[in-house]
């Protein structure tokens, strides 16, 4: 594992790890690439929100919006992210919808240190490709897409405990972004 020797994660304080840190932002914005090595750096174990919904489900979040829609799938996701908020202190990569339902966003707020990662709008078309798995982009242009949900959602996202840029590449420089705002993080 590298270590940057700019933030050793020795100055984080203690407190941080001892409740869930969520990471929330649109599709692309990297919360699960960047969740998985945040996790490593503080030490900490690791979810993704959307292949646990998966995995609990028996099919893919694509097959769900198909046969049951929407609604179906954001309360699954509720359910899904309440029982793992439970359980011991990790990072969690949310879908990009999750914190935009108001009882999901409610849990993530009380029980964690909310993280919005943001990116601007070529970026995340460029993250998301041209032939997304995702099923609100599978049909329609990605940036317009993005455009809207931008529009619509970073308002919400807004309410976050932190926001970290994720526009710079390689993902290590968002990591260190992200553990710089965590040493100095009050809340
Ligand atoms: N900071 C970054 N620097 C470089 N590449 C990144 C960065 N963040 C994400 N990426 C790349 O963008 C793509 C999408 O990232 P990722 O799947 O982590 O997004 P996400 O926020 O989890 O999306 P979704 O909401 O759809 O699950 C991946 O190929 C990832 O490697
Ligand atoms: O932004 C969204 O609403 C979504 C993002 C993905 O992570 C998945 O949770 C799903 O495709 C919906
Ligand atoms: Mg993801």
């Amino acid at each position: 594992m590298t270590r940057n020797p700019k933030s050793p994660t020795s100055a984080i304080p203690p407190s941080i790890r001892q409740r869930p840190i969520v990471l929330v932002g649109l599709m692309g914005s990297g919360k699960s690439t960047i969740g998985r090595r945040l996790a490593a750096r503080l030490g900490m174990a690791f979810a993704d929100a959307d292949d646990e919904i998966e995995h609990a489900a028996g099919m893919t979040i694509t097959e769900m919006f198909a046969k049951f829609g929407e609604a179906h799938f954001r309360d699954g996701e509720r359910r899904v992210i309440a029982r793992i908020l439970e359980g011991k202190p990790l990072v969690l990569a949310t879908g990009g919808g999750a914190f935009i339902n108001a009882e999901t966003r409610a849990l993530i707020l009380k029980s964690s240190l909310c993280i919005w990662l943001d990116a601007d709008i070529p970026t995340l078309v460029e993250r998301v490709g041209r032939r997304s798995h995702r099923p609100l982009l599978k049909d329609r242009d990605p940036a317009e897409v993005l455009r809207e949900l931008a529009a619509v959602r970073n308002p919400i996202y807004a309410e976050a405990h932190l926001r970290v840029s994720s526009a710079s590449n390689p993902h290590e420089h968002t990591v260190q972004a992200i553990l710089e705002a965590l040493a100095t993080c009050k809340k």
